[in-house]
């Protein structure tokens, strides 16, 4: 079953619409004008540090440079917020096509600080939760243009996941996924 924002996890916030339709165009236009990288399944681009997939890591030495300013300012938004104390310096872009997720994880808690952010753009998708002591499943689905700031429990003591599938059932009727891109905003931890 959904769980209504407020009751999704501890330590989980999600905001509907937190950017406007004119900014994720924005935002689409500029991933897509640069370079996507093929070294995963689903395409991906790094900003600020790059993450190496194969050591699970992000280090110092990882540094790419500051981030573009359609990024910064989207950092600098998350502080003015209240989501984050210092503004985040670290980005991925994940696309996702009909049929692509991503497996059960919890990000790198050696290399990224306390809160994670993630920011859907155009299309709906299921995110599953499971917490690592007890196994309990919750799900929420990540609407376009929403932000998912996983913090404290959330982001320690919960996987989270995107099941790979071309539809999900939203309140009972099956929705066809389109290309899903998001942008997860994180601060290095060192
Ligand atoms: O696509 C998403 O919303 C989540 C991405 C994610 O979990 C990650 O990059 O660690
Ligand atoms: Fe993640």
């Amino acid at each position: 079953m959904y769980f209504p924002a407020r009751d999704l996890l501890p330590g989980a916030s999600v905001i509907p619409d937190w950017i406007t339709p004119q900014q994720e165009a924005a935002l689409i236009a500029f991933l897509d004008a640069g370079e996507w990288s093929g070294e995963l399944k689903r395409r991906v681009r790094h900003f600020g540090y790059r993450y190496d997939y194969r050591a699970r890591s992000a280090t110092v030495e990882s540094r790419i440079g500051p981030l573009p300013e359609v990024l910064q300012g989207l950092a600098e938004r998350l502080v003015a917020d209240g989501f984050f104390l210092a503004v985040p310096d670290q980005v991925i872009a994940n696309e996702y096509l009909p049929g692509q997720g991503i497996s059960a994880h919890v990000d790198c808690e050696p290399c990224f600080g306390d809160v994670i952010a993630s920011l859907s753009l155009l299309s709906a998708c299921e995110m599953r939760f499971a917490n690592l002591e007890s196994g309990e499943t919750r799900a929420s689905m990540l609407l376009p243009r929403s932000l998912l700031v996983l913090a404290g429990p959330a982001r320690r003591d919960w996987t989270h996941a995107i099941p790979a599938r071309r539809s999900d059932v939203i309140d009972g009727l099956r929705v066809m996924r389109q290309r899903r891109v998001s942008l997860t905003f994180r601060s290095m931890r060192f």
